[in-house]
């Protein structure tokens, strides 16, 4: 038999003055997996978080921890005994205890096993050699390595993290987000792990939550998510986009780059046509005559170089198209800079765009 999820949380409802800020929000986070909920500031994450956490409390919904209910809205276990342990972003170290001190704090049991488990999780977060120190002699990351160590002491069931990573820097970021998930991972902790950054999200989750006014609007792997976006906002989380507009007419929109097949919407339905930079084709023009497409590629379509920029990991060029002087944006891996003024070709991998109805 599957054993029951390490966290459920069934029809959460949340609201204040009168505004509904959790709105029917069901998940689920086996044990050992990282799910991330993602949003733009103010769409309820934190609200969620501290619902499980037990500090704020809902007006509807369930939340069971391995298939025992925690509470809904009549019963309540209290924050201290649900086995949750928490990571903050400003969840500051006790600056008059020590660092083993500090990982200590919540740890029951006798002196050598907590000493024992103190200096395995230091060891594993690569601050074995800080055992001893205060929190004021470290820096931000170290710091948070720390408190990393001391939200698992105890071995929580579940690690609720609400933009633990926000005052580091970048590159410091990324390696503690790696550090971090392997020791998730070992610890086969259940992490709910609150942010509204895709990128840490993408990096970090095994299932992203995506989340928008209260609701969830898409669950998956960040793979999913990605290349299957339920809308354009959805799209546009992840990446910046280049949308084509256009009507239905015999489930086939036409576009300057030829027909796009849009099935399932009627004649006359305004769609965009939503790509991503990457998924551009970029050819010379050939003193005029463009690429040979393939069938994938449909037709071509000219455009002016207006802008390049190299990013580092890849070159962004920007086209006026010749077709209505709209801007287009293509991306391509390592150094390709055209010149401004330059006449280019773009074709759209028809695999790889997606079609939403209009927005209003
Ligand atoms: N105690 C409260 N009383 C009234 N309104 C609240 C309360 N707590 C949160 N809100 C409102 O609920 C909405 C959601 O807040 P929440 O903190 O959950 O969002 P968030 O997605 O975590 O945003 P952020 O990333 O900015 O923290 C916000 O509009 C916020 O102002």
């Amino acid at each position: 038999m599957t054993p029951p999820p390490r966290l459920d949380v069934q029809n959460l409802h949340r609201q204040f003055g009168g505004r509904a800020v959790v709105d029917d929000v069901s998940f689920d986070v086996p044990a050992g997996q990282v799910a991330c909920l993602l949003g733009q500031s103010g769409c309820g994450k934190s609200t969620t978080l501290r619902i499980i956490a037990g500090v704020d409390m809902q007006d509807q919904g369930r939340i069971f921890v391995d298939g025992n209910l925690i509470c809904d809205t009549v019963f309540r276990i209290p924050p201290e005994r649900r086995s949750v342990g928490l990571m903050f972003q400003d969840f500051a170290l006790f600056p008059h205890l020590s660092v083993a001190e500090n990982v200590a704090f919540g740890l029951t049991g006798s002196r050598s096993d907590k000493r024992a488990r103190v200096v395995d999780l230091l060891d594993r977060v690569h601050m074995g050699r800080h055992i001893d120190s205060y929190p004021h002699a470290l820096s931000g990351g170290e710091q948070q390595r720390v408190a990393l160590a001391r939200a698992l002491a105890p071995r929580p069931r579940i690690l609720l993290m609400d933009e633990p990573f926000s005052g580091l820097d970048e590159r410091l970021r990324d390696d503690i987000r790696d550090e971090t998930l392997a020791l998730l991972k070992e610890e086969g902790t259940a992490v709910l792990l609150v942010t509204h950054e895709p990128h840490e999200a993408m990096r970090m989750a095994d299932q992203i939550l995506l989340m928008r006014s209260g609701r969830i609007v898409q669950r998956g792997a960040p793979y999913n998510l990605y290349n299957a976006p339920v809308d354009r906002a959805a799209a546009a989380f992840f990446s910046d986009l280049n949308i084509l507009r256009g009507r239905v007419r015999g489930a086939l929109t036409d576009t300057p780059f030829g027909d796009f097949l849009t099935p399932g919407l009627p004649d006359g339905t305004e769609v965009e046509i939503v790509i991503r930079p990457q998924h551009l084709k970029i050819d010379f023009d050939r003193a005029g005559r463009g690429p040979n497409p393939t069938a994938q590629d449909g037709t071509p379509a000219r455009g002016t170089v207006m802008r390049s920029r190299f990013m580092g990991r890849e070159s962004l060029v920007e086209f006026r198209m010749d077709y209505d002087g709209s801007i287009l944006k293509a991306t391509v891996p390592n150094v390709f800079m055209p010149k401004p003024g330059m006449a280019m070709w773009l074709m759209i991998r028809r695999d790889r765009c997606f079609v939403f109805p209009a927005r209003a």
